[in-house]
């Protein structure tokens, strides 16, 4: 696997000082493997654009240290400025009077892409992210979204080996947001190495492998994207509505009983399940045998619920918790 794309030691940053003094960053360490997708949560002010910006030579930490395919981005800011494209939301960077291409194949030659092979790249990054039709037109015609997908293009041709991108769907109606998804899964496909920042679950859901929770400053789970989903415990919320004696074994099985709810003779039970394979379903139809069931709904634990029950877990253990305490994590979840 050789060298990670980055590779984050103890690293620090504070903004002001005294009384103004800002701590955005606290003794963060994690890694991103090479060709990995890694995802950044965290609520507004957790520390993700300060990570980011670090990484990308932007912002120096103040301790710690952080390494681009183990360079440092303090002492060999060329090699890293070299490796690493960055993509912040909103719609920054391009000339807006100039044609799409002309953009990519301006920035294409700041990046030290060869003239010889720069016009192809430019026409196969265009039709990577579905502008070939657009990109006769000045950028000021494009949307939002355009403007997202012409930085992933650019980040296509400039080859980078790590990719920054810090809140990339954000400001994105849905079906754009969709568009750049797919462009950044198509990006994966050329073996680049990824660190995308999000308040969006799905944009994690569809891309991350590994996820990284960051609050205040700290890193609080580190862990495979699978295992994430996995931290909730529970794999189902099952909805079983009925008339009649509520079934006696509700909770066996390992089904736990999340609520139950009685209205004019109609029960509505929520049941939490582990699993939601053929033996889970036999045995939630043995607890259902004697039932009058109305009707049986089954929801899969989404990314959104999982990460609402983390940010829960993590502000019921806050006030135990001082500045040199371990990260507070979820039960389950693999920190490192
Ligand atoms: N240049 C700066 N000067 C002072 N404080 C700063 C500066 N940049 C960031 N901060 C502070 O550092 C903390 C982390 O900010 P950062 O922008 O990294 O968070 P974020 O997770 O990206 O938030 P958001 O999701 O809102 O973009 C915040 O408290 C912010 O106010």
């Amino acid at each position: 696997m050789g060298v990670p794309a980055v590779e984050v030691t103890g690293v620090g940053r504070v903004f002001g000082r005294g009384r103004h003094e800002v701590v955005a960053l606290r003794d963060v360490t994690f890694e991103v493997a090479q060709g990995q997708i890694l995802g950044v949560l965290g609520s507004n002010g957790a520390g993700k654009t300060t990570l980011t910006k670090i990484l990308a030579t932007l912002l120096e930490p103040t301790t710690g240290t952080a390494r681009v395919f183990g360079h440092d981005v303090r002492r060999e800011l060329r090699a890293v400025r070299r490796l690493t494209g960055v993509v912040f939301g909103g719609d920054r960077g391009f000339y807006g009077a100039l044609s799409g291409r002309d953009n990519l194949r301006y920035f294409a030659m700041l990046a030290g892409v060869g003239r010889r092979t720069i016009r192809a790249k430019v026409d196969d990054a265009l039709a990577g992210v579905g502008l070939t039709d657009a990109a006769r037109r000045p950028v000021e015609t494009y949307s939002k979204g355009m403007r997202q997908r012409l930085h992933i293009a650019l980040g296509l041709v400039a080859e980078p080996r790590l990719l920054l991108l810090d809140e990339p769907t954000v400001g994105l109606d849905p079906v754009e947001a969709e568009r750049l998804r797919t462009s950044i899964a198509a990006l994966r496909r050329t073996g680049v190495s990824i660190l995308l920042t999000s308040h969006y679950l799905l944009d994690i859901e569809r891309l991350a492998d590994r996820v990284l929770v960051i609050a205040q400053g700290r890193v609080m789970v580190d862990t495979p994207a699978t295992e994430f989903a996995r931290s909730a415990g529970f794999a189902a919320t099952v909805t079983v509505q009925g008339r009649g004696p509520l079934p006696a074994r509700l909770d066996s099985y390992g089904m736990t009983v999340e609520s139950v709810e009685d209205q004019g003779g109609v029960w509505t039970a929520r049941l939490r399940v582990p699993d939601w394979g053929g033996e889970m379903f036999q045995q939630l139809s043995a607890a259902l045998a004697d039932a009058d069931v109305l009707g049986v709904d089954v929801a899969p634990v989404r990314l959104e619920d999982v990460y609402a029950l983390v940010m829960q877990r993590l502000a019921q253990d806050e006030p135990a918790r001082t500045a040199q305490d371990e990260p507070a994590g979820a039960a389950g979840v693999d920190r490192r």
